[in-house]
């Protein structure tokens, strides 16, 4: 079966006007092109952004018949709960979201509608979770600097106080490059300490990636932003910019800044907002189809087909909510320019290890800690989940005891090198290692109450070197080929729940015509 794929267009179906991302929409992520208000819609892929998708088409105020297609038994992707039989909430997934900017009021706009507002647990800015960080550095825990005493005076594991670095990037002039890796980057405008402590671990503590591999403009656009337009990144993050405010706040974000939230979960966990959003869209409309893997997806005269096993399905446009490598195998070999765009688009494994001790204290409070490349390559770091959430604590063995709720995070970038195939490595090898390190940096040598090992396989995109021309040349052949594809998810602009929700939200606005209702 051949697709029209190539430049040539069939009589029968003339190309459709284009809805192109750029001039006056106001809407950024979300890769692709849209003819104007499709009868139906396929969204591929049941994870977050899928699932946004059909929330923001099935409120549209005509909304098109929709249909999702999730490979796995079940709706969420990373978004993975557990609750023990005590009413402990483990996370194998996301666990925290921020409320800020305009992409975390609209997840929290969304949180909202869906009736889960009394189910947040919000974690305000003063909490020590929101305050304290560490490194785990030579052997020990080390605050990461914060106010002006980790401005005016060295504090370990930083040789010098950091406004010496501060003055380094006011003075360093902007680079002029199209990109730059991350630690390149932070060498650069703050020095090598910096670099390979500080962004290395931060890039291991979001991407679980290697910051001299990963692109500091994807990554992190705000910091490439304002050093291109202030000449300096403290200055540009310091001073005004345009764009900022979008929309008025209202509810949930509104209470979000007056109790000055720094981030938020829900009671039930995070998965139980995929289970809402399917408790959304499912009454109205949307057909949601678990167990159906997108084998095969072409355009043929002005249509597209999805092969799923056993069924073939048409449908005028498509929402990409897969990893990008995952909608390169679906591609036929006209789409290869894509597909080898899509496929340049890597992932990194990370074991998640879900501890629980009874009656253990840590010696530090806070969100967690990071391991630097230099200390542990294997080991990413260890959330202190019971700091931020004890509400996800349950029930303690002894009455008025306490049960202590920790993740250690192993692999990333390095899982390869660290414990062979992410496919066949044993879990009991996991396990024990996340133990000892629980047992070396927090003094915690016990028996776990509970232990839960994943091995979450290529579950965070890397976006390397030059990233930002992948997307280019993807978005260009998306033009060029007139075709009704959107490609929305953690591979392309953002990899948090929010960009996710948001790349989700802009495509749908650029599908229907106009941004969707808040
Ligand atoms: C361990 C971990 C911790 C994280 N922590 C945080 C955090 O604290 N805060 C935060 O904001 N973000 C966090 N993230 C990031 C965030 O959770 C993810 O980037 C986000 O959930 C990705 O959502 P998605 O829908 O784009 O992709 P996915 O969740 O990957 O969804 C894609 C879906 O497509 C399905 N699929 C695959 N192939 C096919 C096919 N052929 N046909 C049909 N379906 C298919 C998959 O089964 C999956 O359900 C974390 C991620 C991980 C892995
Ligand atoms: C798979 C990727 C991730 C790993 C591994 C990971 C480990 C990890 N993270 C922290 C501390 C924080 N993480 C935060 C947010 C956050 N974490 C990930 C992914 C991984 N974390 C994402 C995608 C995000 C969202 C980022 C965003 O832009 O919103 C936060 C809160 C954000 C902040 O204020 O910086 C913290 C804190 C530790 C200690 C850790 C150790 C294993």
């Amino acid at each position: 079966m051949r697709c029209s794929f190539p430049l040539v267009r069939l009589p029968s179906a003339p190309p459709l006007p284009l809805i192109s991302g750029g001039k006056g929409r106001g809407q950024s992520g979300g890769l692709g092109t849209a003819p104007l208000m499709p009868a139906t819609v396929a969204v591929v892929g049941g994870g977050i952004s899928g699932l946004a998708a059909c929330y923001h088409l099935v409120r549209a105020p005509r909304p098109p018949k929709v249909v999702l297609l999730e490979a796995s038994g079940r709706f969420g992707g990373w978004l993975q709960s557990t609750r023990s039989p005590e009413g402990a909430v483990f996370e194998h997934g996301p666990r925290g979201v921020r409320p800020a900017g305009p992409a975390g009021a609209q997840t929290l706009h969304m949180v909202s509608e869906l009736g889960l507002a009394g189910d947040i647990l919000a974690v305000p800015r003063e909490h020590p979770a929101a305050r304290n960080r560490f490194l785990y550095l030579g052997g020990a825990l080390h605050p990461l600097p914060s106010g002006l005493r980790g401005l005016l005076r060295a504090v370990p594991p930083f040789s010098r106080a950091l406004l010496w670095n501060a003055l380094r990037d006011l003075l360093t002039p902007a680079g002029t490059g199209p990109d730059e890796s991350a630690h390149g980057f932070a060498q650069r405008r703050f020095g090598p300490e910096v670099a390979e402590l500080a962004v290395d671990s931060l890039c291991r503590g979001v991407f679980a990636g290697d910051s001299r591999a990963l692109s500091v403009r994807s990554c992190f656009p705000a910091l490439f932003q304002a050093e291109r337009q202030r000449g300096s990144v403290l200055l540009g993050l310091a001073l005004p910019h345009g764009g900022g405010g979008a929309g008025p706040e209202a509810g949930l974000a509104r209470r979000a800044r007056a109790e000055r939230w720094s981030q938020w979960s829900l009671r039930d966990g995070m998965e139980s907002l995929a289970r809402a959003l399917v408790a959304f869209v499912s009454p109205r409309g949307a057909e949601l189809r678990c167990h159906s893997p997108l084998t095969h997806l072409c355009h043929r005269r002005g249509r597209w087909q999805l092969t799923v096993p056993g069924a073939t399905l048409t449908a005028d446009h498509v929402v990409s909510a897969l990893p990008a490598s995952a909608l390169a195998r679906a591609l036929p070999a006209e789409a290869e320019p894509l597909a080898r765009e899509l496929r340049a688009i890597p992932a990194a494994s990370v074991a998640v290890v879900n501890l629980q001790y009874e009656g253990a204290t840590l010696p530090v409070t806070g969100f967690g800690h990071l391991v630097p490349s230099s200390e542990d390559p294997a080991l990413l770091g260890i959330v202190y989940d019971s700091v931020a959430f004890p509400e996800h604590d349950g029930t303690p063995a002894t009455p008025g005891g306490t049960s202590l709720r920790l993740t250690v995070m192993l692999g990333g970038a390095w899982f390869q090198q660290s414990f062979g195939d992410p496919a066949l490595v044993a879990p009991e090898l996991l396990l024990s290692r996340a133990r000892a390190a629980v047992s070396d940096h927090l003094g915690l040598a016990g028996t776990p109450r509970n232990a839960i090992v994943r091995v979450q396989q290529d579950c965070i995109p890397q976006y390397t070197l030059g990233h930002w021309e992948r997307l280019e040349r993807i978005q260009r052949f998306l033009k060029e080929q007139q075709l009704p594809l959107s490609l929305i998810g953690a591979s392309y602009s953002g990899v948090s729940v929010n960009d996710c929700i948001a790349s989700a939200r802009a495509a749908v606005g650029k599908i229907l015509g106009s941004p969707p209702e808040p």
